[in-house]
């Protein structure tokens, strides 16, 4: 979702979110998700999320169960992977850690004007945008040379080890599963990873989602799809606030302490042509208790071009996305005036169009 639109003067929010929380404000109307134009039927829908064993898709019925997670719900939840309870709770604690700390040490990070690392609130840059009831931290994390590193907190002391130890992890995950995925569709292993090219981008973004004295005005994410290709997600261990959306219903997405969810962003959607599915969801807020996540997103350099893998288009499946570049951008944009990005690279009229 973050990016990097230069835009030539952003609105400034009067309060932020943390005060409002203290004080128990009602939450002003740039706030309020109400009339979203995404706003499906509510339901707390029993819908189970799929579990996938990574170190089971070796074999084939793993490997069916995650085609069939990616072409319906377009996310399970990933055990598996590696990475023990223990070792997931001190992200969990790290990030709380830093959340913690006083806001003059916390402002030392603070996203600049028209920015999208840092720490604060998302770029404004439509009035119609909704704002989220959140603050976040975001930092590039791949490729290495183009970190910030003066952005990355001092405090808590191992948190930089942590989160370059945790990113390596995840990127192998992901590369993992790309290849998996390919494998899935009877494709080259590389099918998918080669579009990210040699040099991937990877965001990690640190969110934290104070309660709300009114949940049901204000959303903590409005309703959205992710620019990336894969996001991984560690959720907190004990607050809920997740929703996807499946079959027209929110379903929540339960918290598994040593899962990490798994959902597809836009530009898999397209190098599937369609096949895998990237999924709506938000995240909803609560009365009492904050809540945080830890989102990992990849996507390709900016440079690469992504479009259909030529395997996946054929006579009863035609190209549905002509070939593009940098859509990370594009979605950002469109997400922020509640536009859906995808529809900007849908052909319509079935022509071989790239
Ligand atoms: O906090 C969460 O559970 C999800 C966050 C999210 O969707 C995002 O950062 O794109
Ligand atoms: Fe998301």
């Amino acid at each position: 979702m973050a990016g990097n639109l230069l835009v030539s003067e952003e609105k400034l929010v009067p309060k932020s979110v943390k005060e409002m929380s203290i004080d128990g404000d009602e939450p002003p109307p740039d706030y309020k998700a109400n009339g979203n134009s995404f706003g499906s039927k509510d339901s707390s829908a029993q819908v189970p999320i799929p579990i996938i064993d990574l170190s089971l898709l070796s074999s084939e019925g793993e490997l069916e169960k995650l085609k069939s997670a990616l072409s319906s719900a377009g996310c399970f939840q990933a055990i598996g992977h590696g990475m023990s309870s223990s070792y997931l709770d001190k992200i969990r604690e790290v990030s709380k850690q830093f959340f913690e700390l006083p806001e003059e040490e916390k402002q030392k990070y603070a996203r600049a004007v028209n920015e999208s690392e840092g720490y604060g609130n998302d770029i404004v840059v439509s009035d119609k945008q909704v704002l989220d009831w959140s603050y976040r931290l975001s930092l590039r994390v791949f490729p290495e040379n183009k970190r910030r590193l003066s952005l990355w907190p001092k405090i808590p002391t191992d948190f930089s080890k942590i989160l370059e130890e945790f990113s390596v992890k995840v990127k192998s995950m992901m590369e993992y599963l790309l290849r998996c995925m390919a494998t899935s569709l009877n494709l080259e292993e590389g099918s998918f990873v080669d579009q990210f090219g040699e040099q991937p981008l990877m965001l990690a973004r640190f969110n934290f989602y104070p309660p709300c004295s009114r949940p049901n005005l204000v959303l903590g994410v409005k309703p959205h799809t992710d620019r990336s290709g894969i996001t991984v997600l560690l959720q907190d261990k004990e607050v809920k606030g997740l929703q996807v959306l499946i079959d027209d219903n929110w379903v929540n997405v339960p918290t598994i302490a040593d899962a990490l969810v798994v959902n597809l962003g836009d530009q898999m959607q397209i190098m599937s042509n369609g096949i895998f599915r990237s999924i709506m969801h938000r995240v909803v807020t609560n009365t009492e208790k904050m809540r945080m996540s830890v989102a990992m997103f990849n996507e390709p350099g900016p440079d690469n071009e992504i479009g259909p893998v030529e395997g996946l288009i054929n006579e009863s499946r035609p190209r549905l996305y002509r070939n593009v570049k940098n859509y990370g951008d594009i979605n950002y944009k469109c997400y922020q005036e509640g536009k859906i990005a995808l529809e900007t690279v849908q052909i319509t009229n079935n022509s071989n169009q790239k």
